[in-house]
């Protein structure tokens, strides 16, 4: 079995957070055999300052052709005057676009030791386990046209183009549905169909798919605006949210802050399984960013990223008893109080990347030997 792992590290704490999963990875392929086939990339801004562009063709063939792909993060203030079309985030959303990674999943995992490190009350977010399924290649990201222009009396105009088609909802909603059966089988969809005529397809399309094939799951609608409320009211009335890309990525921002902070929200973006080989295409990445204000500093918490290699583990590979392992690893460094500044809390050890990244790791080796 091919086990090809592409690496795209991108810029700022990306690379840092980056070599713990490599540390992770060298230990499993020593000691269990795993064959992973590390090769690695530019993304973001430093494909930018290598090629002009930010991600090139060569990169863009590998990871095509990977089993999956491992992300960092991309973006910084070195590049806010490039031109738009190739800034940093383009890497990520060509990627997202031409690998067709539609369904992007993003657990928000309160784990126990972190609740006081919550923004809100402890007993608010403690156990709390929700998943915000996220549509990844439609919506106002990608609908066109797309620009700004000149009206000629000295206004412009600046055009986003919101448009989802009825098998794009069916296909995200479906994923939602399933993925609800194996947790508390209750979805939530969130979209404006009060104002956007996208939000009432969308809200058509979910309840149709829900009387067709998922009447035995729950199904609840909210209005986005309303969700995000709820999100920070009382989040543990939510099993899985299922949302447009534009509110999702707003609505999983404030979900990682119930988690405690943004350093530890992991995601994998899938695409359609081959219809030969059942393979999907695949994408994992931390849902925070380059974090310019803390990169180089050797502090940025690694947790996101290694957990999102944990779903790889699960998602790309079918090794569910070493992606428990590492997520437990994660827990039991948190319950002995090893913490990155970010979820610092009274009576902890602060540490470093690095060291933190060791701990998972020893906690991992540990229960694997
Ligand atoms: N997937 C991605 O590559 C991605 C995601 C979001 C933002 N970005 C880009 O990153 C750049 C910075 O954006 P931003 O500042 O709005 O968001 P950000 O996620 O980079 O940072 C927001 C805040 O969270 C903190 N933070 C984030 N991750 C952390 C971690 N692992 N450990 C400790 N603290 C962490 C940062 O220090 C910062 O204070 C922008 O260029 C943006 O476009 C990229
Ligand atoms: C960097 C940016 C393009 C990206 C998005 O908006 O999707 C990020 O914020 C995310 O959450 O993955
Ligand atoms: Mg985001």
């Amino acid at each position: 079995m091919s086990n090809t792992i592409f690496l795209l590290p991108g810029d700022g704490i990306g690379p840092e957070a980056m070599g713990e999963v490599r540390k992770i990875i060298a230990h499993m392929n020593d000691t269990m055999g795993t064959g992973f086939t590390l090769d690695e990339g530019l993304v973001g801004g430093c494909a930018y300052d290598a090629h002009g562009v930010a991600i090139s063709e060569e990169d863009m063939a590998k990871a095509m052709a990977a089993d999956a792909v491992l992300f960092g993060a991309v973006g910084g203030p070195k590049w806010d005057s490039v031109p738009y079309e190739v800034r940093p985030e383009a890497g990520l959303l060509r990627l997202r676009k031409d690998m067709q990674l539609f369904a992007n999943l993003r657990p928000a995992i309160c784990y126990p030791a972190l609740a006081p490190a919550s923004s809100l009350k402890p007993e608010l977010v403690e156990g709390l386990d929700i998943l915000i399924v996220r549509e990844l290649t439609g919506g106002v990201y990608f609908g066109e046209p797309k620009e700004i222009i000149d009206l000629g009396n000295g206004q412009k105009r600046g055009i986003d183009t919101q448009i989802y088609d009825t098998y794009e909802i069916e296909r995200i909603a479906g994923v939602a549905f399933e993925l609800a059966r194996t947790r508390q089988n209750a979805v939530c969809s969130m979209e404006k169909r009060n104002v956007m005529k996208s939000g009432v397809l969308w809200n058509q399309v979910v309840t149709e798919v829900h009387k067709r094939s998922y009447s035995d799951v729950k199904l609840e609608h909210m209005l986005a605006d309303a969700g995000g409320m709820q999100l920070v009211r009382a989040p543990k009335q939510f099993d899985v949210i299922v949302t447009d890309n534009l509110f999702g990525d707003m609505l999983s921002d404030v979900a990682a802050m119930l988690t405690g902070s943004l350093g530890m929200l992991p995601s994998a973006s899938l695409g359609a399984p081959d219809a030969k080989t059942g393979k999907r295409k695949a994408l994992y990445e931390p849902v925070h960013g380059s974090a310019p204000d803390i990169a180089g500093k050797g502090i940025a918490n690694p947790i996101a990223m290694i957990a999102s290699f944990a779903m790889c583990l699960r998602y790309s590979f079918n090794m569910v008893v070493e992606a428990d392992r590492l997520e437990k690893a994660i827990a039991s460094v948190l319950d002995k109080g090893i913490r990155t500044g970010d979820i610092m809390g009274e009576g902890c050890r602060q540490v470093g990347t690095s060291e933190m990244g060791d701990a998972i790791l020893a906690e991992f080796a540990a229960a694997s030997a």
